[in-house]
């Protein structure tokens, strides 16, 4: 009998590390494992790269099958600035993709390169969210700190450098640096910022083996590992998208994306244009407030998530961190159209609906912008930790007219991780290593009637709330 190929995969994002043991003939998950990031909170959101690398490893040993892997890939969570000393030792701890401190030196880049032409260079117009102004911020708050970096890396660039001890990046991720293009790294936009392009990794092909991992880690040595990828462009791979299918993630961030054919440039910034795992695009839409902001509002309310009651007149725009998606960074928490008989349950429902807003009023703008057309009738694929959730299945069902599919398998961020190191051992495209092991099979949620009141009502509370958000004034 044939031996049994293992590999695993994981998601290193915000909140955790998530790794899962896949059989590689079959698809079948023959182990997981779960291990806890910590985050700052106050003023910005900072977390520890060391703490990640701890977590990799006890995930890996969770699954049951590290020291056996056959090949493995990491995917990480974007934009995350990790710098490093002459050691590797990072300087301290990575400026993460939710933190907004960065939104004036992502204003400066917009007023000194203009929006257009940033989206013509780079796919998108930066926002506090992209590495190039994180950096920025990083020079103008903590000259020290700066002055002693020897190299800048993304958080999945990091985790893979500590596994196998090569600098390697992909494009994917690269895309959300806001100093990348398709001809490479951007010298005018890292000049600007002063970044000298030695300290960053070199961005390999997709289908690319990063290295093999070394020994004295987690993982079996010798095992090769893939490029890994960028979070989104890893549950992209994991789902075996094809063109135009579109997917709506519900974590601590919310995303809504499509693998498109065409480049997307939009300069109004809605539509992030990055670069999927395989050499064409992944137009993406993305807000900072999702399932956090949505348990929050629950448990100041005292409820259990899935205790909703829709109707009622009230509004809540659920920015508790800021916001990106619209671009308020210095936006907050905002309830209106409370009445006398408005609910406990309507108020949290309200909280849901405001969460959704963003990213389903840009389902056809992202659509566009790879080339699909938004009237196609593929269901709305539902991922992300938020996807079991009743109340928000039901949410999205209302707030995008479409049906919506949930896929079985959760993880689908590992999983396309794992796809990626499977396809290192078979030569297959991990796209299709994914239709292969049927990722994204599940039951498909029959459309409703679309709830165009609750969306009008937020567009409204959204455009009359500028002043109060900190929206600039032309757009008030
Ligand atoms: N059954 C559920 N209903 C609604 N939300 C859920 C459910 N299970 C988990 N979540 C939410 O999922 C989030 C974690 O999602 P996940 O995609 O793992 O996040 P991330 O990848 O950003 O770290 C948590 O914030 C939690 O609120
Ligand atoms: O910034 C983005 C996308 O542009 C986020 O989607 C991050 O990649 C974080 O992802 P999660 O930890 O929420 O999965």
């Amino acid at each position: 009998m044939a031996e049994q190929r293992v590999v695993i995969g994981f998601d290193s994002s915000t909140q955790s590390t998530k790794a899962l043991a896949v059989d590689l003939d079959t698809g079948a998950v023959l182990g997981q494992g779960r291990a806890p990031h910590d985050v700052s909170t106050g003023a910005g959101r900072e977390s520890d790269p060391e703490q990640w690398w701890r977590a990799l490893g006890e995930a890996a040993a969770a699954t049951g099958w590290a020291d056996r892997a056959a090949a493995v890939s990491i995917a990480g969570q974007q934009h995350g600035l990790v710098t490093l000393d002459t050691s590797g030792v990072p300087v301290r701890p990575a400026l993460l993709w939710n933190d907004v401190r960065s939104a004036p030196q992502a204003d400066e880049l917009k007023a000194a390169i203009g929006a257009a032409e940033l989206a013509r260079r780079t796919g998108s117009v930066h926002t506090a969210a992209f590495t190039a102004p994180k950096w920025a911020w990083l020079r103008a708050e903590d000259p020290a700190a700066a002055e002693r970096v020897a190299a800048v890396r993304l958080p999945h660039d990091y985790l893979t450098e500590r596994l196998t001890g090569q600098a390697a990046t992909d494009r994917g991720d690269a895309s959300g640096t806001g100093w990348w293009g398709p001809d490479g790294y951007d010298k005018d936009i890292l000049d600007r910022i002063g970044l000298d392009p030695a300290l960053l990794p070199q961005v390999l092909a997709p289908g690319a083996r990063a290295g093999v991992v070394r020994p004295g880690t987690a993982l079996r040595a010798g095992a090769p590992v893939a490029t890994g990828t960028g979070d989104n462009m890893a549950a992209a791979l994991g789902l075996g998208l094809r063109p135009g299918q579109p997917v709506l993630s519900l974590g601590t961030s919310g995303t809504v994306y499509a693998v498109g054919r065409t480049r997307p440039a939009d300069p109004s910034g809605t539509v992030a244009g990055f670069a999927d795992a395989l050499g064409g695009w992944l137009p993406l839409a993305c807000t900072l407030n999702c399932t956090l902001a949505v348990d929050r509002f629950a448990a100041l309310l005292g409820r259990d998530r899935d205790e909703v009651e829709e109707g009622g007149t009230a509004v809540v725009l659920p920015y508790l961190d800021g916001e990106r998606t619209p671009d308020l960074p210095g936006a907050s928490g905002l309830v209106h159209g409370l009445r006398h008989d408005t609910t406990p349950g309507q108020l949290l429902q309200a909280a849901y609906d405001g969460a959704a807003h963003a990213l389903l009023t840009a389902l056809d703008d992202v659509l566009r912008a790879g080339g699909a057309d938004p009237a196609g009738d593929e269901p709305l694929l539902l991922i992300g930790g938020g996807a079991r959730g009743r109340a928000w299945q039901r949410t999205v069902l209302r707030l995008s007219g479409r049906a919506v599919q949930v896929p079985d398998a959760g993880e689908l961020v590992a999983l396309g991780a794992a796809a990626q190191a499977a396809a290192l051992l078979t030569g297959e495209s991990a796209d299709a290593v994914a239709r292969r092991w049927r990722t994204a099979h599940g039951p498909v949620l029959e459309p409703v009637r679309k709830d165009e009141d609750a969306l009008a009502r937020i567009g409204d509370t959204l455009r009359r709330a500028g002043a109060l958000q900190g929206a600039p004034a032309e757009d008030r």
